[in-house]
C-alpha cells in the first residue's frame, strides 16, 4: 500500500514551513575539512534535522497548493507525498540523550577556524527573494534562532574524546539521509511527468509564467537539498577519502580541462549513439590545463554535458546526418578574478530569436516524440537521451546560479549558438534561498 500524510503530519509540516530556509555557501561546506570530527558532524546533523524538514516542509505545501489543477495531478501527488514522507523520517529520528557536560561541549567553538570565514555573501546571480516561497509571516523569533543556533559549520572544541552515542547518531543521520536521496533521485523525472499528465488534460502547448517559477524554484531547492544531503553522507562516511582535494562532493582543485574534455567525449558518445553516426561532429577545446578552482564537478560535468548535447545535436540536424565532415563546435575557457567562463560556440544554425524565451521554460523542446515515461518506470535505470524534456537548459542554469554563476544564451539565427557558462569563483556567495 502507498503511504499517506496524516493529518498531525500535515500539521507539523505546516509549522516547520513557517520558518525560511537558510542559505549556505561553498566556501562554508568546504570548512569542514577533509576529516571533520565526530563533534563538528555531530553539530551539522543537528542543523539538518531542522534545516532539511523546513526546506522539505515549503515544497509540500507549495506542491499541494499549485494552481489550475496541477496539484491534483497523480504524479505530481507521489512527488508531495515522497517529501512529506522523508519530513517524517527526518523529524520522527530519535536524537540522543547526552550529558549536560557533552551539550556544553557541543556549544564551545574551536578556536582553530575565524568565524569570519562562515558568513555567506548574498548570491550574485539572484533577486533578492527570486527563488524564495517564503514570504514572512511576521514571526521574528525564528530568524532570532537561526542566527544563535542554528549554524550550518560549527567546528567544536575537540579535546576529548565523543561518546559513542554521538557517532551512533551521525551514522544513523547518513543513513537516513541516503534513503531519503533515493526516494528523490526520480523527482525531476516525475514531476515532468506530472506536468504532461497536466498539459495533456488542460490542452495546454505552454506553461505559464506562475508554474515556470514554481518549477525553477522547486528545482533549485531540490538542487540545495541534494547538495546538502550529497555532502553530509559524503563527509560521514570517511572511508572513502582518498583524494585530498575533495571535500566531501566538493573538490578544491576541479581542473576544468580534464572535466570538459570527459563531457565532450560523453556527448559524442550519445551523439554518435543516438545518430548511429560512424564520427559524432568534432569539439576543440581550448583551456589552460592548469587551470583550477573550487566546485562541485558533478554539477559542472552535467551543465558541459547538455550544452554540448545540444550543439551536437544542433549541429548533425542542420547540416544532416549523412555529412561526412560537421563545422566544428568550440569550447573556450577563460579565466577571470571573479569568474571562469566556459563558451561554447557551434554552427548548428541556432535558434530564432522569438524561440529564445523559450529555451528556458520546461518542457520546450524541438524534439518530436517527448519520451514516454511509464509512471512506475525504474528511475535508477533511467539513462541520460540525446534529447526529449526540455530541461536541459534551464535546470543548467539553476545548476550555475545556485554557486552564484549563470548561463546565457545568444543566438545567430542562420548561423550557430554560443552558449556562455559563467562559473563564480568566489564560493563564498549564499545558496539562493528557498
Ligand atoms: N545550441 C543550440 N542550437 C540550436 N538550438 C538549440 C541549442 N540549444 C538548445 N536549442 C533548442 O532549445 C531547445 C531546448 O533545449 P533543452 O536543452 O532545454 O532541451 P532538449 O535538449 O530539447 O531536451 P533535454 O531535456 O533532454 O535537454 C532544444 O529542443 C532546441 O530546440
Amino acid at each position: 500500500m502507498s503511504w499517506k500524510a496524516s493529518e498531525r503530519l500535515m500539521e507539523t509540516i505546516r509549522h516547520y514551513a513557517s520558518f525560511p530556509a537558510t542559505g549556505v555557501s561553498l566556501r562554508q561546506m568546504v570548512q569542514f575539512g577533509e576529516k571533520p570530527s565526530t563533534g563538528t558532524l555531530f553539530r551539522a546533523s543537528q542543523f539538518l534535522a531542522e534545516e532539511l524538514p523546513i526546506r522539505l516542509a515549503h515544497r509540500v505545501q507549495e506542491l499541494q497548493t499549485l494552481p489550475d489543477g496541477l496539484n491534483e495531478m497523480p504524479s505530481v501527488k507521489k512527488v508531495a507525498d515522497w517529501y512529506a514522507q522523508s519530513f517524517e523520517e527526518l523529524t520522527s529520528l530519535p536524537r540522543p540523550q547526552l550529558s549536560r557536560e557533552v551539550r556544553e561541549r557541543l556549544m564551545r567553538p574551536s578556536k582553530k577556524v575565524p568565524s569570519y570565514l562562515s558568513e555567506a555573501t548574498p548570491n550574485p546571480s539572484i533577486e533578492e527573494g527570486q527563488y524564495s516561497s517564503w514570504s514572512g509571516n511576521g514571526n521574528g523569533w525564528s530568524r532570532g534562532k537561526s542566527l544563535a543556533t542554528r549554524r550550518y559549520f560549527a567546528p567544536v572544541d575537540d579535546t576529548a574524546d565523543w561518546p559513542p552515542e554521538l557517532q551512533l547518531y551521525n551514522q544513523k543521520f547518513a543513513q537516513t539521509l541516503h534513503r531519503i536521496k533515493r526516494r528523490h533521485d526520480g523527482v525531476v523525472t516525475t514531476m515532468a511527468q506530472g506536468i504532461l499528465e497536466w498539459k495533456r488534460r488542460r490542452q495546454r502547448m505552454i506553461i505559464d509564467n506562475n508554474i515556470q517559477s514554481f518549477l525553477d524554484r522547486f528545482y533549485m531547492s531540490r538542487i540545495g537539498i541534494r547538495m546538502l544531503i550529497g555532502q553530509h553522507i559524503a563527509l560521514t562516511d570517511q572511508s572513502h577519502y582518498r583524494d585530498p582535494s575533495y571535500v566531501g562532493i566538493i573538490c578544491t582543485k576541479t581542473y576544468v580541462r580534464d572535466l570538459a574534455q570527459e563531457a565532450i567525449e560523453n556527448a559524442r558518445f550519445v551523439c554518435e549513439d543516438h545518430y548511429g553516426l560512424f564520427e559524432a561532429p568534432k569539439i576543440q577545446l581550448v583551456c589552460d590545463p592548469n587551470l583550477n578552482f573550487m566546485y562541485v564537478p558533478g554539477h559542472l560535468s552535467h551543465m558541459l554535458f547538455e550544452t554540448l548535447k545540444n550543439s551536437l545535436r544542433a549541429v548533425v540536424e542542420t547540416h544532416g546526418q549523412d555529412k561526412q565532415e560537421f563545422p566544428v563546435t568550440k569550447v573556450i575557457v577563460a579565466e577571470g578574478k571573479e569568474d571562469i567562463t566556459i563558451k561554447i560556440s557551434d554552427e548548428g544554425g541556432g535558434i530564432p530569436r522569438s524561440a529564445i524565451p523559450l529555451v528556458w521554460t520546461y518542457m520546450y523542446t524541438t524534439v518530436d516524440r517527448t519520451p514516454n515515461l511509464d509512471p512506475d518506470f525504474d528511475k535508477s535505470d533511467f539513462k541520460a537521451p540525446m534529447a526529449g524534456f526540455g530541461y536541459g537548459l534551464p535546470i543548467s542554469r539553476l545548476y550555475a546560479r545556485y554557486f552564484g554563476g549563470d548561463l546565457k544564451l545568444i543566438s545567430m539565427e542562420g548561423y550557430g549558438t554560443d552558449v556562455y557558462l559563467h562559473l563564480n569563483r568566489l564560493s563564498s556567495s549564499s545558496e539562493p534561498l528557498q
